[in-house]
């Protein structure tokens, strides 16, 4: 029994799913079987984060501006994380990317269409909501702002407001941090916002960045977890002030050494230092389409090289609950089930 907090619908699309809206929509894409189309998308050895973004390039626009894709890869979203065991997901993306209209500039290269950012939040929130009644988890979303793109924030943080508690619970900033490190005004209004607006926030930070990125999402953002964030432990005393606080580390094992992030030796991972401090984090599959893996692989990973207990599972999930974005009701449910199925009983259940 999970629970995942990390993991970008764009970057978990069924590749079937890619397959069949390029054809009906004409769009090429660079394979016609499934094969094919992963020989082209997804990969095995290290990259660059700007390397792996780039992988989106190849069959976003099969699935952008389409009212049935959208809605359909939602609901498939839930389907998988449901057959992956996975019992509450909050899953993040960029309502602007999925759009051809009232954006600018349109992505992927697409015409001008009728989809607005504002409508692709609608169609994603129809989809997880149809998949959690269908197949009996619970998932949530976060909507992402992206680093290159500041004059898109100030609307995601309104669609945030919009849309709160109608799947929607927090605010992220995406994108390449090896390209693009500034944290634009619009980016710091637009998480300002939500914070007056008790919006939740999380932040992508210090995976391939500095140190430095994180002090300034934590202390000018005002985020409550870190997405990733391995490079704080390149700064002692950061670290350990986000140790005290207990700050959120969303960790993405696999996807952190195909990026490039961390080094390709697993025995090495900043994770294990998580591991040793009780840190509080999570394990997750951030885009399992690219990397071709599921939740699972990221687990098999920590068992088969970091000496991941049994202990630890439970460790890492049961904090995981604690610091999702759900409303401290639904928190504690959560918790109770995950108490249930790991045969504990909480001193403190809150
Ligand atoms: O590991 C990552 N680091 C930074 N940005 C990412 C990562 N994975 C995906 N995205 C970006 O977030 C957007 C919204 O889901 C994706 O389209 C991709 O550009």
């Amino acid at each position: 029994m999970l629970v995942e907090l990390h993991v970008h619908l764009d970057g978990a699309i069924k590749p079937e799913t890619i397959l069949y809206f390029g054809k009906k929509r004409g769009i090429p894409l660079p394979g016609d079987t499934v094969e094919d189309l992963l020989q082209h998308i997804s990969y095995t050895e290290p990259l660059t984060l700007t390397q792996f973004l780039e992988k989106f390039t190849f069959y976003m626009p099969a699935i952008a501006g389409d009212r049935d894709a959208v809605r359909r890869i939602a609901y498939e979203f839930v389907e998988m994380k449901a057959k992956e065991g996975v019992i509450y997901v909050e899953v993040r993306y960029s309502p602007h990317l999925l759009a051809n209209c009232k954006v600018h500039p349109v992505p992927w290269g697409q015409k001008e269409g009728d989809l607005t950012p504002d409508e692709v939040v609608h169609l994603v929130n129809q989809g997880l909501q149809d998949g959690e009644r269908d197949f009996n988890i619970k998932a949530r979303s976060i909507l992402c702002c992206m680093r290159h793109m500041p004059s898109w924030s100030l609307e995601v943080v309104e669609l945030c407001k919009k849309y709160q508690n109608n799947t929607v619970v927090a605010i992220d900033l995406a994108g390449d941090e090896l390209l693009v490190a500034e944290t634009f005004p619009e980016h710091r209004k637009a998480y300002e916002e939500a914070e007056r607006c008790g919006i939740h926030r999380t932040c992508h930070a210090g995976e391939v960045g500095s140190p430095s990125v994180i002090k300034e999402a934590i202390n000018v953002l005002k985020t409550e977890r870190i997405g990733h964030g391995y490079h704080v432990l390149e700064d002692p005393a950061l670290y350990k002030e986000l140790l005290n606080r207990k700050v959120h580390f969303e960790i993405c094992l696999l996807c952190s050494v195909l990026t490039g992030a961390c080094g390709p030796d697993f025995r090495k991972h900043p994770v294990i230092q998580f591991m040793n401090d009780k840190a509080n984090y999570s394990l997750n599959s951030d885009g399992p389409l690219i990397l071709n893996s599921t939740i699972e692989t990221d687990y098999k990973i920590a068992k088969q090289f970091l000496d991941f207990t049994e202990e630890e599972f439970k460790r890492v999930n049961i904090n995981a609950a604690k610091s999702s974005f759900l409303p401290e009701k639904e928190k504690k449910e959560l918790l109770s089930k995950l108490y249930e199925a790991y045969g504990m009983v909480p001193n403190n259940p809150s």
